[in-house]
């Protein structure tokens, strides 16, 4: 296998004298889908925020495409090519949502690059380009997790991580909120998919996590854990 693209390793992180990642190692290749699999509390969330620079780890490495990024504040790992959509979507929703957008161009980039690529947002989602001028606050929970996802695309990344993209969200925005992931990667990205729908999530991604308490009980290709027995009886209900 080439080098992954996204190499974690070992990672403790601590919130005072809890440990909420214990050890954790994962990699990601150039192109893949990988899903995050674990109960609430897990750690999914402070493994994501670990890896883009939010919680400072007391141990362990995170690498980018070759580059040790450990440490590294939030920006510059945007900067690198690692977007996040947070869970809860985070617009800013005084702003229009073409204002939430231009928040997600990186402030070096060329006027003209920013232009194509807010294009291609509003070709992805025409929704927001007809509401380009309306308050982000004022759109619908699926519209604004749409523009949140765009607000992560204006900055380039070649990695994306999602927590929780469906949450809150009617079942029909739920499938569109995988369709659009799934259109992601076929455009080029790679994704890191944390997602409390782990059946839809293990039957979009190519290989999965399980985390339990911290630390990685269990990993493979997606299709292997859709049909081990106890990511099934923990996780799928089955
Ligand atoms: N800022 C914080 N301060 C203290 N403890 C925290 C903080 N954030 C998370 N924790 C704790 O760390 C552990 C892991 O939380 P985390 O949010 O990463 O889990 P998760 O798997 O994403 O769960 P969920 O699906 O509920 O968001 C939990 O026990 C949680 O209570």
């Amino acid at each position: 296998m080439s080098a992954p693209l996204l190499q974690v390793e070992t990672l403790d992180l601590y919130y005072g004298d809890a440990q909420a990642l214990a050890g954790v190692s994962l990699q990601i290749a150039q192109g893949e889908i990988v899903a995050i699999v674990g109960a609430n509390g897990a750690g999914k969330s402070s493994l994501i925020r670990s890896i883009h620079g939010i919680e400072k780890p007391a141990r362990g490495q995170v690498w980018f495409d070759g580059t040790d990024i450990t440490g590294w504040p939030s920006y510059r790992v945007c900067e690198a090519g690692v977007g996040h959509v947070a869970e809860g979507r985070q617009v800013f929703p005084n702003l229009s949502v073409i204002e939430n957008l231009e928040m997600g161009a990186t402030p070096k980039r060329a006027r003209a690059l920013e232009k194509q690529t807010l294009e291609r947002v509003f070709a992805m989602f025409p929704r927001l380009a007809e509401r380009r001028r309306q308050a982000a606050g004022t759109l619908s929970g699926g519209e604004q997790q749409m523009l949140a996802i765009g607000r992560c695309l204006m900055g380039q990344p070649r990695l994306i991580m999602f927590d929780e993209p469906s949450l809150g969200l009617a079942p029909t925005i739920v499938q569109e909120v995988f369709r659009i992931v799934r259109r992601l990667n076929e455009e080029g990205l790679t994704i890191l998919l944390v997602e409390q729908n782990v059946m839809a999530s293990l039957r979009i991604a190519h290989r999965g996590y399980v985390l339990e308490n911290g630390r990685i009980e269990l990993e493979g290709p997606a299709a292997d854990l859709l049909t081990n027995d106890r990511v099934r009886q923990a996780y799928l209900g089955l």
